[in-house]
C-alpha cells in the first residue's frame, strides 16, 4: 500500500526549512545538537583520563556519573521545566543556554590545567548545571517553534528538531574520533602541543555553541503561543509519564507487551556499548578515536537501520522481521564484546545498530498497521518513553556493573588473559537479550495474522525476493491446478492459452480458460473503463486498484471456485501483469502493489507462470486495430514492463517458464506442454472416461 510521505523526507522538509527564522533556528539547534554530543564523549573521555591511575572500579564510576549527570536529568526533570520556561523570553533563554553551555564546557580543560586537583569534581558540576540550562534552553526551543511555524507544518518542523537531538550523534562521534587521532598525530609530532585529546573537542564545542548563540541572537520569536498542545510525544517532557504509562485496551496485549519487550532489549544492547565503550576501547588499545568509532557505529547503524530497516527484506513480514532484529542485535551484541580487534569490534557495533533500528523502525509499522489509530499515540509515546528510559538506566549502570566486576588478569599457563569488566558486563547483556529477544519474537508471532510456513523457509524465501504469501486455508486449499500466461502486448498469450486449453481438454482435463482484466461482469466494465483512451485521466493509484478490483472479483467468482472443483485454470495475465504494468511501468513502489494485489488475490499464487516475452516494438507491431490506452503508451514504458515481467521471473525461476516469443508458435506450444505435462497427473485412459468424466487435478503438495 502507498505510504504517506515519510517523516523528514525531502520535499515536506524542503517546506518547512523554507521559513527563514525556522532554518535559521535550526541551523543553530544541529550545531548545539553537535556540541552537545560532542560534549557527551569527551566528558566520558576526560573523566576516564582524570582516573588513568585509579582502580578500575572508580574508573568505572567516573564513567557512569558523567553519564548519568548528562542523561539523566532530560528524562527524570523535563516535566518540571515547562512552568517555569513559560515565563522567559524564549530568543534570549536560548542564546544564554548556548553561551553559558560552552563556557561550562570550555571550563572543564582549562580547570584541569589551572587546578588539577580539582579537575574531577568540577568536570562533575560543570558537566550538571550545562544539563540543567539545558532543560531550560530544550523548553524554550519547543515552545518558540510553534511561534515560527504555521501549525499545519509543525509535524514537519518536530520531525525536524528531532532530527537535531538525535541524528547529529553519529557526525559528533566522527568528529571526536577525527579530532582524538588528529590530536594523538599532533602529540606525537609536537610533544609541547599534548594535551588531553578530549580538551580540543571541548574547546570546538565552545565555539560550536556560541555559533548557535549568535545564529538565535539575530531572530524575532513573535507571539507567545505555549507550546503545549502542539508537543510531540517524542519530547523529552512526556518521556516518564508515557514510559510508566500502560496500555491497557490499546489493543492486543501480548503483542504489545512483545514489542515492548523486544526494543527495550535493543536499546539495552546499544546502551551498554555507549556505557562501557570508552574503557572497552582503551582495553582494545585504541582509546578516544576508538570510543568513538564505537559510539558513531551503534548510533550511526540505528539511524541506517531505521531509515533502511523496512525496505530491506521486505518481503519478510513485519512481526517475523521485528523478532529476528532483536534476536540479531542481542547476538551482535555478544561478538562486539568478544572480539579483540577494535575495527571488528566497531563493525559489529555498526551491525548491532543497524539491526536496532530496524527493529525500532518495524515495531512502529506493527502499531501502526495493527492498533486502532485512537490508541497508536499513547503506543507510540508508551514504547518510545520505555526505549529512552531503558537507554539510560543502561548506559549509567553497565559501566557501575563493569566497575564491579573490575578488571582481571587471568593467568593461562604460561599466558595470561585480560578479562576486563567491560567484556564481562557485555557478554552477561548480550546473553540476557538473547533470552529476552527470544521472548518477545514468540509474543510477537503468537497470533500473526500473516504468519507464513515458518521462520527459516520464510527467511531464505525473502533473502532470494520471493514473496510467501498468506497460506491458503487447509480446508479452502483449491484441488486444481492454476497457469497462468503473461508477457508483453502481442507477445501471443491469447494464441498460447487457446492452444493449451484445446491440449488439455483433449486429454480429459476440466480447463477453464480466462483471463484478466474482464472475465467476471464486473472485470467486463472495469477493463472498458481502463483501456478506454478517452480516460487518459486515470491516475496511476486508480488504476492500480481498477485493476486490483477486477482481479478480487475474478478470484473470488470464477478461479477459486474452479479450482476447487479439481479444474485446471489458464488465466491470460494475472498479478505479475500489475506488478510489470503499474509497478515497473508506472514505476510505483513494487512492494505496496505486492501487497495490494495478493491481498485482492487471497494470496493465491499460480502454480506455473509461463512468461512469453517480447520485444515492445514487435509485440505492438503484431496487433491489429487501433491501440487501446495501455497500448499506447510510450515505448520506454513497454520497456519498462518487460524488464518487470523479466525481473519477476529471475526473482524465482521454479514458477516460471520464460520462452521466447520470437520462437515460432508451435515450438512454444511444445515447450508449454512438457512443462504442463510434468504439473499435472497422467491423463486416464481414454476408455475410463465415461467412468470418470473429467481429470480432476489431485496435487501432491
Ligand atoms: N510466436 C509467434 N510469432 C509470430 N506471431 C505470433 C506468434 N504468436 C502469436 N502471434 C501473432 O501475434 C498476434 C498477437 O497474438 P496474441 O493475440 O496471441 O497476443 P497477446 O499476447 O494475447 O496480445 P494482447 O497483448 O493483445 O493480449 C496475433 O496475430 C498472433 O497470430
Ligand atoms: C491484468 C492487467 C492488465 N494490464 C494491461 C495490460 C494490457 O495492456 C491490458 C489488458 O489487455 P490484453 O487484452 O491482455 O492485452 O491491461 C495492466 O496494466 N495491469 C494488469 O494487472
Amino acid at each position: 500500500m502507498s505510504r504517506p510521505a515519510s517523516p523528514g523526507a525531502p520535499s515536506e522538509a524542503h517546506n518547512v526549512l523554507a521559513i527563514t527564522p525556522f532554518r535559521r533556528l535550526w541551523i543553530s539547534l544541529v550545531l548545539s545538537g553537535l556540541g552537545d554530543w560532542l560534549s557527551l564523549l569527551a566528558l566520558v573521555s576526560l573523566a576516564a583520563i582524570f582516573t588513568f591511575d585509579a582502580p578500575a572500579l572508580v574508573r568505572y564510576l567516573a564513567i557512569a556519573g558523567v553519564l548519568a549527570v548528562k542523561l539523566a536529568p532530560a528524562v527524570l526533570f523535563s516535566p518540571l521545566v515547562g512552568a517555569l520556561v513559560d515565563r522567559l523570553d524564549r530568543r534570549w533563554t536560548m542564546v544564554g543556554g548556548d553561551v553559558l553551555r560552552g563556557l561550562l564546557y570550555v571550563s572543564v580543560p582549562v580547570v584541569g590545567l589551572l587546578a588539577p586537583g580539582f579537575a574531577l569534581p568540577w568536570l562533575f558540576i560543570a558537566a550538571l548545571l550545562a544539563e540543567i540550562v539545558e532543560l531550560l534552553w530544550t523548553g524554550a526551543r519547543d515552545s518558540a517553534i510553534p511561534n515560527l511555524v504555521p501549525r499545519k507544518l509543525l509535524g514537519q518542523a518536530d520531525r525536524l528538531v528531532l532530527f537535531t537531538s538525535y541524528g547529529t550523534a553519529p557526525a559528533a562521534a566522527l568528529l571526536f574520533a577525527a579530532l582524538a587521532s588528529v590530536s594523538n598525530v599532533l602529540g606525537a609530532l609536537v610533544p609541547s602541543l599534548a594535551s588531553p585529546e578530549a580538551d580540543i573537542a571541548l574547546y570546538l564545542n565552545g565555539l560550536l555553541f556560541l555559533a548557535a548563540a549568535a545564529l538565535v541572537a539575530g531572530l524575532q520569536i513573535p507571539g507567545h503561543r505555549p507550546a503545549k498542545d502542539t508537543q510531540s510525544p517524542t519530547r523529552d517532557a512526556r518521556i516518564l509519564p508515557s514510559a510508566v504509562r500502560g496500555l491497557r485496551g490499546a489493543g492486543d496485549p501480548v503483542l504489545l507487551r512483545g514489542l515492548s519487550l523486544g526494543l527495550v532489549t535493543t536499546v539495552v544492547a546499544v546502551g551498554a556499548v555507549i556505557g562501557v565503550g570508552r574503557l572497552h576501547a582503551e582495553g582494545l588499545e585504541a582509546g578516544n578515536a576508538g570510543f568513538g568509532m564505537l559510539f558513531a557505529a551503534v548510533l550511526g547503524g540505528m539511524g541506517l537501520g531505521a531509515v533502511s530497516g523496512p525496505r530491506i527484506l521486505k518481503l519478510l513480514g513485519r512481526r517475523r522481521l521485528f523478532g529476528l532484529t532483536a534476536v540479531g542485535a542481542a547476538v551482535l551484541l555478544l561478538f562486539t564484546g568478544a572480539v579483540g580487534d577494535m575495527v571488528l569490534a566497531a563493525v559489529l557495533a555498526l551491525a548491532l545498530g543497524v539491526a536496532a533500528g530496524m527493529a525500532w523502525a518495524t515495531a512502529l509499522g506493527v502499531v501502526t498497521r495493527e492498533v486502532e489509530e485512537e490508541h497508536r499515540t499513547a503506543v507510540h509515546a508508551h514504547l518510545n518513553g520505555a526505549a529512552r528510559l531503558a537507554l539510560v538506566a543502561t548506559a549509567v549502570l553497565a559501566p557501575v556493573a563493569a566497575g564491579l566486576v573490575g578488571d582481571h588478569a587471568l593467568p593461562l599457563g604460561p599466558l595470561t588473559y585480560d578479562l576486563r569488566g567491560s567484556t564481562v558486563v557485555l557478554t552477561v547483556v548480550a546473553l540476557l537479550g538473547v533470552v529476552a529477544a527470544a521472548v518477545a519474537h514468540r509474543q510477537v508471532n503468537r497470533d500473526d495474522p500473516e504468519a507464513g510456513p515458518g521462520l527459516l523457509p520464510e527467511l531464505f524465501a525473502a533473502l532470494r525476493g520471493v514473496e510467501i504469501t498468506e497460506p491458503v486455508a487447509e480446508d479452502d486449499r483449491p484441488s486444481g491446478a492454476f497457469i497462468v500466461v503473461e508477457g508483453g502486448e502481442g507477445a501471443g498469450k491469447s494464441t498460447q492459452v487457446r492452444e493449451l486449453t484445446v491440449w488439455l481438454r483433449d486429454q480429459g482435463f476440466e480447463v477453464v480458460s480466462t483471463r484478466q482484466p474482464g472475465a467476471t461482469k464486473l472485470g467486463m466494465r472495469l477493463r472498458a473503463l481502463l483501456l478506454d483512451r478517452e480516460n487518459s485521466h486515470i491516475t496511476p493509484r486508480a488504476e492500480v486498484l481498477l485493476y486490483a478490483a477486477d482481479k478480487a472479483d475474478h478470484v473470488q467468482q470464477e478461479i477459486l471456485p474452479a479450482l476447487r472443483r479439481g479444474a485446471v485454470v489458464i488465466s491470460d495475465r494475472y498479478t505479475d501483469s500489475l506488478l510489470a504494468y503499474q509497478g515497473a511501468g508506472r514505476d510505483l513502489a513494487a512492494s505496496d502493489i505486492g501487497d495490494i494485489s495478493a491481498w485482492a488475490v487471497q494470496g493465491l499464487v499460480p502454480d506455473l507462470t509461463v512468461l512469453l516475452d517480447v520485444r515492445p516494438e514487435e509485440g505492438l507491431s503484431r496487433l491489429g486495430g487501433p491501440a487501446d490506452r495501455i497500448e499506447s503508451e510510450s515505448v520506454e514504458f513497454h520497456e519498462r514492463v518487460r524488464r518487470g515481467f523479466l525481473d519477476l521471473a529471475r526473482k524465482d525461476p521454479d514458477r516460471y517458464l520464460v520462452l521466447d516469443s520470437r520462437e515460432p508458435r508451435e515450438k512454444t506450444t511444445r515447450e508449454i506442454q512438457k512443462r504442463v505435462r510434468a504439473l499435472l497427473p497422467d491423463p486416464v485412459p481414454s476408455g475410463s472416461e465415461a467412468v470418470t468424466g473429467m481429470i480432476p487435478v489431485i496435487r501432491n503438495d
